[in-house]
């Protein structure tokens, strides 16, 4: 199948080399000409475990190519995908600038009757609107459209593996046809597929995330009660995971949830509740508890120095996850920008995110090439993301190279026992800081 796909970020760049990797002959347009320019050459321009390896085979088998030009990109395909981004508008709703922008870019140039797949995750019944954009400006008008939402559930850093393992396909369309062809391309998945109206599609997109980021601020909020009360969160969460009812996933405390969809995604789902009358109570709860959680090792890092006022911190992990260099939304952002306000020095490391990283943190910010140089002669450090290099980090090093080794861990990465027995100060979310003289606190203060 000849297929053309529109963006070429996270989701379309990695839909569009997997798409060519079971057998269709894809092109991936994008407005970007570096992007392009650098795909051009076999290189990725995002950081995604295998993705440059499976771009230059697909395009050494000739199934792959790049394109700034929609015209040329869409002159063969019978299927186009619409995979460009929808950020948030300052109000949190979705802005769907270059949702419109690519539907009359695709309705002045289609020479034949096409299928439109929206991958881009977009409020419910704006595949409507697509429909009728490229209806009004297409300049054949017997040409026929049909529109497909087949929103995506690729996660950052696991995405290929995402893409072929996934859950489920869904499939909204009122085409019976154009339904059939989007299910026999995705066929050698061999994902289950599952069919549905285009806005049941589309509300199943925006009702997934709502719901992963509600389980990640339930625990959240339950960790800061297992502190209060000297219960361990990660116990209380496998616990509650060995329920098939809750299930183990998304139930990891820490510093809440950040990327480039759970905050955009929930705070648009408020509007398009509240533009259906209707107040999402649940879900501002799930946003705002985030918000508060982001700040939660600041809190214990002024608990426990007074005043961050002269210390040197290192910060490790800049990225929301690992496996990804996406610095969209993430908890680093407000926690160094406080740290900094704070009057303390901050020293950064992130295997993969530095480089994006400096785009969007404070000037004052010192970058490091490694985890030793970020944490030699610091007063404490802060985790962020629990990469593999930082999880596995020697933690003998950290009393040899700190100040004094006190570390705040965002993410749980060890277990609190151990590193009392390499005489690391440490705190963790939802469970009880270890101190060198053992001082539990008191339950009753
Ligand atoms: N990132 C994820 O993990 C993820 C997962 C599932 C769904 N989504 C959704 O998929 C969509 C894309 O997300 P992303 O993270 O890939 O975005 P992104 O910002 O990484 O990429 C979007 C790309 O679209 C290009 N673009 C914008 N307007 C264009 C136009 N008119 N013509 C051609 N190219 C154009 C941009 O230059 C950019 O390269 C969003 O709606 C997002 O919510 C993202
Ligand atoms: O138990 C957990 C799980 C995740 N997180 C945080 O939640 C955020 C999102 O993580 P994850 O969902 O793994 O990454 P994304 O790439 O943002 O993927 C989400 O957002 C995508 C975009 O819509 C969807 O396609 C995916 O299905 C959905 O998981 C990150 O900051 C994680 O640190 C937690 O704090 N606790």
């Amino acid at each position: 199948m000849k297929i053309a796909v529109i963006g070429t970020g996270y989701v379309g760049l990695v839909t569009g080399v997997c798409l060519a990797d079971i057998g269709h002959r894809v092109t991936c347009i994008d407005v970007n000409i570096t992007k392009i320019r650098l795909l051009r050459e076999g290189k990725s321009p995002i950081f995604e475990p295998g993705l440059q390896e499976m771009i230059q085979r697909n395009m050494l088998e000739n199934r792959l190519r790049f394109t700034n030009e929609i015209n040329a990109g869409i002159d063969q395909a019978s299927i186009i995908y619409i995979a460009v981004g929808t950020p948030s508008n300052e109000d949190g709703t979705a802005d769907l600038s270059a949702i419109q922008d690519a539907a009359v870019s695709i309705a002045k140039h289609i020479k034949h009757d096409v299928v439109i797949v929206t991958k881009s995750t977009v409020p419910i019944g704006t595949n409507d609107r697509i429909k009728a954009i490229i209806e009004d400006h297409k300049v054949d008008k017997s040409i026929r459209v049909d529109i497909v939402s087949n929103p995506e559930f690729l996660r950052e850093g696991s995405a290929i593996s995402d893409t072929f393992n996934g859950d489920r396909i869904v499939i909204g369309s009122d085409s019976e046809k154009a339904a059939d062809i989007i299910e026999e391309i995705n066929k050698p998945f061999q994902i289950p597929i599952f069919r549905t109206s285009i806005r049941s599609a589309e509300m199943i997109k925006y009702a997934s995330n709502a719901f992963l980021a509600t389980k990640i601020s339930f625990i959240n909020e339950i960790s800061n009660l297992c502190e209060k009360l000297d219960a361990d969160v990660t116990e209380v969460a496998q616990g509650m995971g060995m329920d098939k009812r809750i299930g183990t996933h998304f139930l990891n405390a820490g510093i809440g949830y950040g990327g480039s969809c759970f905050p955009k995604d929930t705070n648009a789902l408020v509007q398009i509740a509240g533009n259906a009358n209707h107040e999402f109570e649940l879900l501002k709860s799930v946003i705002e508890v985030n918000k508060k959680q982001q700040k939660i090792l600041i809190e214990k890092a002024k608990k426990r120095f007074d005043s961050l006022d002269g210390l040197t911190i290192a910060v490790l992990g800049l990225a929301f996850k690992p496996n990804t260099d996406d610095m969209r939304e993430a908890a680093s952002i407000p926690v160094i920008s406080e740290l900094i306000q704070s009057g303390a020095r901050v020293l950064a490391y992130d295997p993969i995110a530095n480089e994006n990283a400096k785009r969007v943190l404070p000037k004052e910010v010192t970058f490091c090439k490694s985890i030793e140089e970020a944490i030699t002669k610091t007063d404490c450090v802060f985790i962020l993301t629990e990469w593999p290099e930082i999880v596995q980090f020697e933690l003998a090093k950290y009393p040899l190279f700190m100040n004094r080794a006190v570390i705040f861990d965002g993410r749980n990465c060890f277990d609190p026992k151990k590193l009392l027995a390499y005489r690391i100060e440490y705190h963790s979310v939802g469970r009880s800081s270890t101190y060198l003289e053992v001082l539990k606190p008191s339950i009753l203060k």
